[in-house]
């Protein structure tokens, strides 16, 4: 499976710092789509960039991380077929796989520390889909996304 990421300037460092803790991981291709550093960018701009790479191929996964995650989780949510979940517990990194199949996880730079996001990112990775009265709901999502 591909992972990427992408970020913008709120939270380059604790992504870094998951693709770091990631690496020692089997079986997983990292690739970082930027940004590196604390320059002012637009967090709409590597939501879109990171959504159609996860899109274009089936099974790939993105991690999405702005500096609350919320501007980013808003942006990724407009591509029909992602499924983007901003989480800042073991809760809710566990469920966003178990119940709605989250394709992308989200992460707050300024929000969640790295202790805290290792733990998420891997439930999110570990925790399968559990399909079942879940995928209903799920084809009711992509069902609205083409109405409007
Ligand atoms: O939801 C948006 C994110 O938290 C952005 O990272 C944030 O708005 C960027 O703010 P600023 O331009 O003040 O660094």
């Amino acid at each position: 499976m591909r992972i990427f990421f992408a970020c913008d300037h709120g939270a380059s460092e604790l992504k870094q710092h998951l693709m770091a803790y990631l690496a020692k991981r089997d079986r997983v291709e990292l690739v970082d789509l930027g940004c590196d550093g604390t320059t002012s960018v637009d967090y709409p701009d590597y939501a879109a960039t990171l959504c159609k790479a996860v899109l274009a191929s089936a099974g790939d996964r993105g991690v999405l991380l702005c500096g609350t995650g919320i501007g980013i989780s808003i942006a990724a949510n407009r591509f029909a077929g992602i499924r983007a979940a901003l989480c800042h517990d073991a809760y809710t990194a566990r469920l966003c796989r178990e119940h709605n199949d989250a394709n992308v996880l989200v992460l707050g730079g300024r929000t969640t520390g790295p202790a805290v996001a290792e733990e998420m990112l891997d439930l999110w990775l570990d925790t399968p889909y559990a399909g079942g009265r879940h995928q209903r709901r799920l084809d009711k999502i992509e069902s609205n996304a083409r109405e409007v």
